[in-house]
């Protein structure tokens, strides 16, 4: 390349890489696997799929077809809608326990500035054909992102948006429980709670509501990030629900909200309880995560032997004052942009592709519950995982006075000739 060239190429490169930031897209492209199956000859996509996406009973993900009226409210209200099914081996003494399950992803519907209750009704109204399209396709288990019924404020540290709080079985409770009871589907709900038995406290919580319309239970968010804008331990606690699974009508499931994705030991406490789905419903954005996103999902899924389902907010929210972080940078009034890219993990390495990186999307997979026995019995994670040695380390390490056990060279310091 000459000079000329090299500039141009420079520039080329800052625009695409500002097209990126401005829309959300990736170079115009609504996710990775749009990128490359588009660009990419067939025989080298499959290649690249196989490495980067894996293989599922040693061929790729099926494509399910939903049925028509999933499609057309996809089409009418533009969202993102993509299925696929995750097989297991056929075993001789149990059936298939294939169950349905859905993600959606969507940006908030109306500008921060608006009365908040105009905010909230108007997400509500957003999601109705989102959630009628997971019922038409049969969903029987369907998870929302975190904070769903509001815009993700965390970050501003102002105490105006805990107005958003309601109780375990608030108005987002009611509004989920029909459609519950209507698909006779399980929703996972996770919201900003308040907890009104106990001096009206906040937390980050996903309720749990089971195919009758019935709450079955809640799970409180484990692990609060402090990092960037993510100020989020203003507004409420750790949570103090330990790490539950819930047993459905179609499987054992938890919820590992968000920022709790980074700790290893959160999910492996979910996978001893007995968890078959994990729920990672999330708020974060490109500039902090995007790399780890598609890397710790599917790390989990793989080490506890049961599937993972990944959920991200789409979009830029701006607040009506700017503020600042911990972080030195100016002050600035929007959060950055939400990636999305909403995808199902499974344990044999398998995952889907995202969902789009800028639209709302509802993601569906068929998955049979088998594979995680199946994976079991197949790599021995738990038989090998030696639980003692960890648990003794774990018990000496929360001592005041531990010691790590590190061995030094003795002769570290000794001057080389
Ligand atoms: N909502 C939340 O916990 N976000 C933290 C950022 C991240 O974990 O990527």
């Amino acid at each position: 390349m000459d000079k000329n060239e090299e500039e141009i190429a420079a520039q080329n490169g800052n625009l695409e890489e500002s097209s990126s930031t401005k829309d959300g897209s990736i170079c115009g492209y609504e996710s990775l696997h749009h990128l490359l199956s588009v660009n990419l000859k067939p025989h080298l996509y499959k290649e690249v799929s196989r490495l980067l996406i894996g293989l599922n009973c040693g061929k790729p993900l099926e494509l399910i077809a939903l049925p028509e009226a999933a499609k057309a409210l996809s089409s009418k209200h533009d969202f993102d809608l993509q299925a696929f099914s995750f097989d297991a081996d056929k075993e001789l003494l149990r059936e298939p326990q294939v169950v349905r399950v859905g993600l959606i992803q969507n940006s908030v519907a109306l500008p921060t500035t608006a009365p908040l209750l105009d905010q909230k009704n108007a997400i509500f109204q957003k999601l109705k054909p989102i959630i009628d399209s997971a019922g038409a396709s049969g969903v029987n288990i369907l998870c929302l992102q975190e904070a769903w019924m509001m815009p993700f404020a965390f970050c501003t540290r102002e105490k105006r948006w805990c107005e958003f709080a309601e109780p375990v079985d608030g108005e987002s409770t009611r509004f989920l429980q029909e459609y519950a009871r209507k698909y006779n589907m399980v929703i996972i709900s996770p919201i900003l709670e308040r907890d009104v038995n106990h001096g009206e406290t906040l937390w980050n919580t996903a309720i749990i509501i089971g195919n009758h319309g019935n709450i079955i239970g809640k799970h409180r968010k484990n692990h609060i990030p402090r990092v960037g804008d993510f100020n989020e331990s203003t507004y409420y606690m750790e949570g103090n629900t330990g790490h539950p699974v819930f047993e459905t009508a179609y499987g054992k499931i938890a919820v590992n909200i968000c920022y709790g994705r980074h700790h290893p030991m959160n999910w492996l406490a979910f996978g001893l309880n007995g968890a078959e789905i994990v729920f990672n419903p999330s708020a974060t954005v490109g500039e902090l995560s995007e790399p780890m996103w598609p890397i710790e999902a599917r790390n989990a899924a793989i080490a506890n032997s049961y599937f993972v389902g990944s959920i991200n907010r789409v979009g830029t929210e701006t607040f009506p004052n700017p503020f600042t972080s911990g972080d030195g940078k100016p002050q600035h009034a929007d959060f950055g942009h939400f990636y999305g890219s909403s995808h199902f993990s499974a344990p044999d390495a398998s995952c889907t592709p995202s969902l789009s990186r800028y639209k709302d999307g509802l993601l569906i997979s068929d998955m049979d519950l088998n594979l995680c026995r199946q994976l079991k019995d197949k790599w021995g994670f738990r038989m090998t995982a030696r639980y003692e040695l960890y648990a003794d380390l774990l018990a000496r390490y929360l001592k005041p006075d531990f010691e790590p056990q590190v061995i030094s060279d003795p002769l570290l310091h000794k001057k080389s000739l």
